[in-house]
Parts: structure tokens; C-alpha cells; sequence
């Protein structure tokens, strides 16, 4: 493929490899973005859509979407605050995976309790910029200066080894399940800040023609992404029980009720939250509804 092929194509950066990569290729599945990716080679072009996929790390995407080189991309929240792109991209959705925090982790049974104490020691991470605000602040804060300052230090990867190996006192990393942490013999003494997947696009586009497929391809993903997160009740239920019903199920507009050919019940329907449906069934059967139905959607626009 030569660089002439991706003329006028609106251009979507998608995390190479790493925590972010295979869910990214399901969202484009669900958003029917077909392509076939040629082993080895990091640009595609989209089958069905004057689109070209990009293949970056998640780290570079950012900086590319933020300069316009790039029209979309994938990639997470941390990375772009990392990169000190915020003002530069606009985070079009958030995605609702690679969720996890960005922790100060020290060692368990260590004398360091607070990130005050840790305050003026030797802290590791791969996360320069945004350990280097949140230690510049808290030194600040201690009125540490000079020499007393914390010193933040780079490596690329295997962080949580850091303090095991004499290199710090403690280390600012990413942490979901909390495995890698425990493994290591560290606990988490602050959070630096919440992250997740989002989808962001250029604040100043260089293409601005390609503005409505942009937003075609955001409300396609929005559509995948809510079908990951509702699914649809169905159940029946006596009018006189409606009214309590309705409270444990008021859907995301309001529930659809239709009559059933049996006097004085309804049929209801109404899209929950995956994660309260257990909950939700529960009360139903208290309130007394009957013949309660779960649907996983396949896909949605809401
Ligand atoms: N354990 C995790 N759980 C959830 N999301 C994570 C986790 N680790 C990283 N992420 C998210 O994925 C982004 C990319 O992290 P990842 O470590 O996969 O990147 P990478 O360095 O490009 O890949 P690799 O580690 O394979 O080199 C992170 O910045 C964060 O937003
Ligand atoms: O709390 P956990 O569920 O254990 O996840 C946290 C780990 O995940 C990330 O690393 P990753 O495994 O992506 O490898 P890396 O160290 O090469 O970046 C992160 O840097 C932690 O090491």
C-alpha cells in the first residue's frame, strides 16, 4: 500500500498490541468497520467505509489525533493526560473498559505508610508527567525544595520490580485487579486518578470533511458500547402492581406497556443495566410480577 491509497481517507488509530488492542477490534466488529489486516502491517483500509485503520501503540495515539494526523483514535485516558494532550483532542465517548486507577504503591512491610512520608524519596514509574504533577504538588505542599524534592524516575515497563530491586521507595503504576501489586508485595497508598478506554478526535480537525463520518462512526460505537452495558426485561404484571413495577424498571426514556388479552395485565419492557439485573429480578418478583424475560442485545442506538 503506498501513501496515495489513503487520499481522503479519514484516518483511526487503533492500539497495536497491549490491554486495550482485542477489545478495540470487537467494538469495530460490532460497528461493522471491516477490514483485513495484513500481517505485520500497521495502516489497512476499511472494506465498507472510506476509513484507513491506523496500528499504534496506545502511548503515540494521543499526540496523533491531537496534531491531526490522525482523525479518531482508541486509546486511554491516562495515556492522553501523559501526554499532555488534553487540550488538544476531545474525548468523543468513553468506552466502559480498560478501566483502572493509577496508584502510589509502596512496599507492605515497609516504614512508609503515607504519601508523605514517601515525599522527597525516589519514586519509579512509567508515568513521568503525571507522578511529576502529583509530587511537585505535594512537595510543594511540604515545602521540600532543591535536593529535598522528590525524585521521579522513568523505566518502560515491569514497574512494580522497581522497589525490589533497591531502585525506589515507591512507584506510581496502574492497577486493576491489584494482582500485580500483591504479587510484588506492594499496597497502594494514594490514587493519582480513575482511567478508562475512551474515543477521542482532533479539537482542531485538519479534515474537516471528513466531519459527518466521524460522527457516523462515533454513534455506530456509542450503539455497540450501550449494548454491552443494557439489556432488555421483559415480565408481566397486574395493573394494580404497575405503579411499583415501574419504579424498580423506569427504562432510560420510560417503560413500553402493552395490554395482555388477560384482563387487568400488562406487558412490560424496559432496558436495565446488565450489572443491576440480578437485583432488578429480584424486586420484580417481590412486587410481583411474573414471566420475567432477560434479552441480551446484540445492538442498539439509544
Ligand atoms: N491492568 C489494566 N487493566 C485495565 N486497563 C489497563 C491495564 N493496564 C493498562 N491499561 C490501559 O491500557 C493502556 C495501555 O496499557 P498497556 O500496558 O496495554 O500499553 P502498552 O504499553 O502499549 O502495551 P504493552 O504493555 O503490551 O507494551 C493503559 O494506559 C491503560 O489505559
Ligand atoms: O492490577 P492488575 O490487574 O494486576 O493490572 C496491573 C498491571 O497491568 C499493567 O501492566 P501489563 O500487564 O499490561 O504489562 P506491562 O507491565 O508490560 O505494561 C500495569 O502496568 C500493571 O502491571
Amino acid at each position: 500500500m503506498n501513501a496515495d491509497s489513503l487520499d481522503g481517507r479519514l484516518l483511526f488509530a487503533i492500539p497495536k498490541k497491549g490491554r486495550l488492542h482485542e477489545k478495540c477490534l470487537s467494538i469495530l466488529a460490532g460497528a461493522d468497520i471491516q477490514f483485513r489486516r495484513h500481517n505485520r502491517l500497521d495502516v489497512c483500509l476499511v472494506q465498507n467505509h472510506n476509513i484507513a485503520l491506523v496500528f499504534l501503540p496506545a502511548s503515540d495515539i494521543p499526540s496523533f489525533v491531537g496534531k491531526g494526523n490522525v482523525d479518531l483514535g482508541i486509546t486511554g485516558h491516562d495515556v492522553i493526560l501523559e501526554a499532555q494532550m488534553q487540550q488538544h483532542v476531545t474525548e468523543a465517548l468513553r468506552l466502559g473498559f480498560g478501566k483502572c486507577s493509577l496508584q502510589v504503591q509502596v512496599p507492605e512491610a515497609g516504614p512508609i505508610k503515607t504519601v508523605q512520608d514517601l515525599a522527597g524519596k525516589r519514586v519509579v514509574t512509567s508515568f513521568e508527567v503525571l507522578s511529576g504533577e502529583y509530587f511537585g504538588q505535594l512537595d510543594d505542599k511540604l515545602n521540600l525544595t532543591g535536593d529535598q524534592k522528590t525524585k521521579i524516575e522513568y523505566v518502560g515497563g515491569s514497574v512494580e520490580a522497581a522497589c525490589a530491586l533497591g531502585l525506589a521507595d515507591g512507584i506510581v503504576d496502574l492497577v486493576e485487579s491489584g494482582d500485580t501489586m500483591r504479587a510484588a508485595g506492594l499496597h497502594a497508598i494514594a490514587t493519582v486518578l480513575e482511567t478508562e478506554a475512551v474515543l477521542i478526535k482532533s479539537t482542531v480537525p485538519k479534515h474537516t470533511e471528513h466531519s459527518a463520518l466521524i460522527d457516523l462512526v462515533t454513534s455506530r460505537i456509542a450503539g455497540v458500547i450501550a449494548a454491552g452495558k443494557y439489556v432488555f426485561c421483559q415480565y408481566n404484571i397486574s395493573r394494580d402492581k404497575l405503579a411499583a413495577a415501574t419504579l424498580v424498571t423506569p427504562g432510560r426514556r420510560a417503560p413500553t406497556i402493552s395490554p395482555l388479552e388477560e384482563e387487568n395485565w400488562v406487558g412490560v419492557s424496559t432496558m436495565v443495566e446488565k450489572k443491576k439485573i440480578a437485583g432488578i429480578m429480584d424486586d420484580l418478583v417481590k412486587v410481583g410480577a411474573e414471566d420475567i424475560l432477560i434479552f441480551n442485545l446484540d445492538n442498539c442506538r439509544v
